[in-house]
């Protein structure tokens, strides 16, 4: 069997083997004495594949790498039988691998008293000679961003002939990235680092997850994203995943690389997120000043009044030490009223009229990106590589006491950042809605044509891993016509040739030979479709596996609604709220501010569960329960829909006439009729633009632009608008925007958008910003006091205990968090 299809024919029990606690300790300690030994002539990729495939033996790495034998395959030793013009070769292989390990034993400390005995080269044989293989180049596993069509070539052709995936292996491969970035600082063994949640991980602790070791950290990617256009673009990004970025288009332009230092060292690279920018704007005396401002969308969400006492959730909010945003002080940033044609009015008119470049790129024209329209986007979320061995699987208990939470989140709601005179800058944050601006001539009037606008809702899919949310996303979308019969035709030929036939509708959201390899979500895919009532609904396809809740988190920030997919068969609706994520998702969704969950009880065909009510309401009583015990109010804003997303039933369909569960589910809604129905969330479309950067990438629609992907979580933006990208501080201007692939005119709170901006340094964007009205930019802080939960504690919290705070789509590792006062003992 060739190495290539020991890789693709894991199965899923081998996957979830992989993700044992010991996976990166041993890869890195492995990793170090390996690189150790070898030297520089091999990246890391090829370090780190080697591992893998040799089951983390350095010595087997090391024969392979030095001597080009394959020692598996290699026989046993026969000195004599080598002949000379064999022997010449690797026995020059055989001196250089008896040279390293003796210097390795001798000066690394890393390397164990029996490795270099171990290393000691096994005599060179002409079966080994001859087993020497060519260069491996196409053996690199794929990153994750590289592009697939959808309805493409099965993963078992792709994977080794595709340039996109020899091409991690000619430059620096973002399969090993983390490991890069590790193996150049000190290491801090995973077994320290708990699993606290989602606002407490372990920053500079070994990466865990798969993301990481496949390689698949979005920003900074160095392999040029191949342009999908006329097919469906795999691996494109929402937020995703997030957490959870939404996915871009790969089909926009191609990727710029990103400076290593991001790749390499994250958190020093974050620098640019200093507190302060344009120094040149900011009187070094008002730096010291504070800005006033309530908690955010997501703050609250976290301590609202309502079940916030009742609720497991963390809670966070800032209360102080703003570094003033000054920008409001400043002439160069007054308002523009718009009530007469801008500066860049004048520099477009003279351009139309000079150069007629207008005519090309008026909006509205055709994208490349377009073919793309009805297939799902992929994204991981922000920069997965940082969030690394964050998962926190939920502990046994299901409920704390009340009074305990209610102590614990006690005063929350009253925190406010302290207040200080130049707090102009938070105005969106704490003013209230203001009336609709005079709009010129020129510009759209947005707050008249949102509210002629369809109603938009942003649904992410939630529940523990194999639930079945990809399954049944696809499957609904195949049924409401979003993807076709031959679409469909080709999934279900792909899955099939791959052996794995129960996961084709699956495909249809995990676009990337990773996840359709393994079975599993990894990336936020993200896609769309018009209800029969007109709505346009997006959905946000989180990973349910533990490894990738960043991912989660990042897709179910963007969310107005949470659908939360169970599996109904026996013991496993249990399982999930002890130690699975059903738990854990239900934990962050509440703690998001996400104020309504859809249930949809699937697997509901499986045979051991034959659609019996007994079944539905045994799950429907232990997650209400639950519900209820973290705030949630069961009766008004959670709906239980049984399913099964494998046969398509219950999905956008009634139960049909005969069906056995009609005895009792006859004529109730279905799911797709439960999405319609679903309140609309009022948007804050009249504040000042927010908008939360998911991705970003150089190029755009036009020249000299770049662009980045997000949602607009408040106000509204069109194209020539003034914009500031914070908290770099840098000036832009909107020269572009797309929703749902489509050119726009506008985009408004609640729309995933992709915006093409002239002015910004691309070298600077990351995940993480947040796109601002440049006469109201968001203020900025390099201080946060916040009150944490911490779901399951397996070492204490101290003093530079490292963390990262997760804070719409910016992950951030923290840096000498202190903890002020503790109840989290009482808290459990
Ligand atoms: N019998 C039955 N099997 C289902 C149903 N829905 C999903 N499955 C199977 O469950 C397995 C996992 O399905 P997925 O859709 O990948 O599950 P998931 O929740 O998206 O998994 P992750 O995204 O990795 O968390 C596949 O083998 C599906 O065929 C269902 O309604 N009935």
């Amino acid at each position: 069997m060739s190495r290539h299809r020991a890789v693709r024919n894991l199965t899923r029990d081998d996957f979830d083997d992989d993700f044992d606690d010991d996976y990166d300790a041993r890869l890195v300690q492995a990793m170090l004495e390996l690189r150790e030994i070898v030297g520089d002539d091999f990246d890391d990729a090829e370090l780190e594949e080697t591992l893998l495939y040799y089951d983390y033996s350095v010595v087997k790495a090391v024969r392979w790498l030095l001597d080009g034998v394959d020692p598996d395959a290699e026989p046993a030793p026969k000195p004599k039988a080598a002949a000379p013009a064999q022997k010449k070769p690797a026995a020059a292989a055989a001196a250089a691998a008896a040279a390293a390990s003796t210097a390795l034993a001798t000066a690394s400390p890393l390397v164990s008293s029996n490795l270099a005995r171990l290393l000691a080269p096994k005599p060179a044989t002409p079966a080994a000679a001859a087993t020497v293989p060519a260069p491996r180049p196409s053996l690199t596993v794929r990153p994750l961003l590289a592009g697939k069509a959808a309805a493409g070539p099965a993963p078992t052709r792709a994977l080794a002939s595709t340039p996109a995936a020899s091409a991690p292996a000619a430059g620096s491969p973002l399969l090993s990235a983390g490991l890069a970035n590790l193996l150049r600082k000190p290491v801090v063994a995973p077994s320290t680092a708990p699993a606290v949640g989602c606002a407490t991980l372990g920053g500079l602790v070994a990466p865990k997850t798969l993301h990481d070791r496949l390689g698949s950290m979005r920003t900074g990617s160095p392999v040029p994203r191949p342009s999908n256009s006329g097919t469906a673009g795999a691996g494109l990004p929402v937020r995703a995943g997030t957490p959870g970025k939404l996915v871009p288009r790969a089909s926009m332009v191609p990727r710029a690389p990103v400076a290593p230092a991001k790749l390499v060292a994250p958190v020093a690279a974050r620098a640019d997120l200093a507190p302060v920018m344009h120094p040149a704007a900011v009187p070094s005396a008002a730096v010291a000043t504070r800005a006033t401002a309530t908690p955010s969308p997501f703050a609250r969400g976290l301590v609202s009044a309502v079940g916030m006492g009742d609720c497991l959730a963390p809670i966070l909010d800032w209360v102080s030490q703003y570094p003033t945003c000054l920008y409001p002080d400043s002439p160069k940033y007054a308002p523009f009223a718009f009530n007469v044609p801008s500066p860049d009015d004048f520099v477009l008119a003279a351009q139309a009229q000079s150069k007629n470049l207008n005519k090309g790129n008026a909006p509205g024209t055709s994208s490349p990106a377009k073919s793309a329209a009805t297939t799902p986007k992929k994204g991981s979320g922000n920069n997965s590589k940082k969030n690394a061995g964050s998962s926190s699987s939920g502990a046994t208990t299901v409920q704390a006491p009340l009074n305990v939470m209610q102590e614990l989140t006690a005063g929350v709601k009253d925190m406010r950042v302290a207040a200080a005179a130049n707090s102009a800058a938070a105005s969106g944050a704490t003013t209230p809605e203001p009336a609709a601006p005079a709009v010129s001539k020129k510009r759209v009037d947005i707050a008249a044509e949102y509210a002629q606008r369809a109603a938009h809702l942003n649904l992410v899919m939630v529940g523990h891993v194999d639930a079945g949310k990809s399954t049944l996303t696809g499957h609904l979308l195949y049924q409401a016509g979003v993807v076709d019969d031959r679409q469909m035709r080709a999934y279900h030929r792909d899955a099939a040739k791959a052996g794995k036939g129960s996961f084709s509708y699956a495909w249809v959201m995990d676009q990337n030979e990773q996840e359709r390899a393994r079975g599993v979500t990894i990336d936020v895919g993200v896609t769309h479709l018009t209800t029969p009532s007109g709505r346009k609904v997006t959905f946000l396809d989180a990973p349910g596996h533990r490894d990738f809740v960043p991912n989660m988190i990042g897709g179910a920030a963007q969310a107005d609604v949470a659908v939360l997919v169970v599996d109904a068969t026996p013991g496993q609706v249990e399982m999930g709220l002890s130690e699975g994520q059903t738990r854990e998702h239900l934990l962050l969704v509440k703690s998001l501010g996400i104020p309504r969950i859809v249930v949809a009880v699937n697997k509901m065909d499986h045979p051991m569960v034959n659609w019996s009510r007994a079944h539905f309401e045994r799950v429907r009583t232990l997650l209400a329960s639950f519900m209820a015990g973290i705030g949630y109010n069961v009766e008004s804003h959670v709906v239980f829909v049984p399913t099964s997303a494998l046969a398509g039933e219950n999905l956008t369909q009634r139960l049909p006439h005969g069906h056995v569960a009609r005895a009792w589910y006859a004529d109730q809604p279905c799911l797709l009729d439960v999405l319609d129905t679903l309140p609309i969330p009022t948007r804050p479309i009249l504040k000042p633009l927010r908008m939360l950067v998911t991705d970003s990438t150089k190029g755009g629609m036009a020249s000299g632009s770049v662009t980045v992907w997000g949602r607009i979580e408040q106000g509204s933006t069109q194209i020539g608008d003034s914009v500031m990208l914070m908290p770099l501080g840098q000036d832009a201007t909107v020269r572009h925007i797309e929703v749902k692939d489509e050119a726009v005119k506008w985009a408004a709170a609640g729309d995933h958008v992709m915006v093409s901006l002239a002015g910004p340094d691309p070298q600077q964007l990351s995940a993480g910003l947040v796109l601002c009205a440049r006469d109201a930019p968001v203020p900025v802080t390099n201080r946060v006091e916040a009150k944490i939960l911490v779901f399951e504690p397996k070492v204490p919290i101290t003093m530079g205990y490292p963390v990262i705070l997760h804070q719409g789509t910016l992950n951030e590792p923290a840096k000498n968090p202190r903890v002020l006062t503790k109840g989290l003992d009482r808290a459990r």
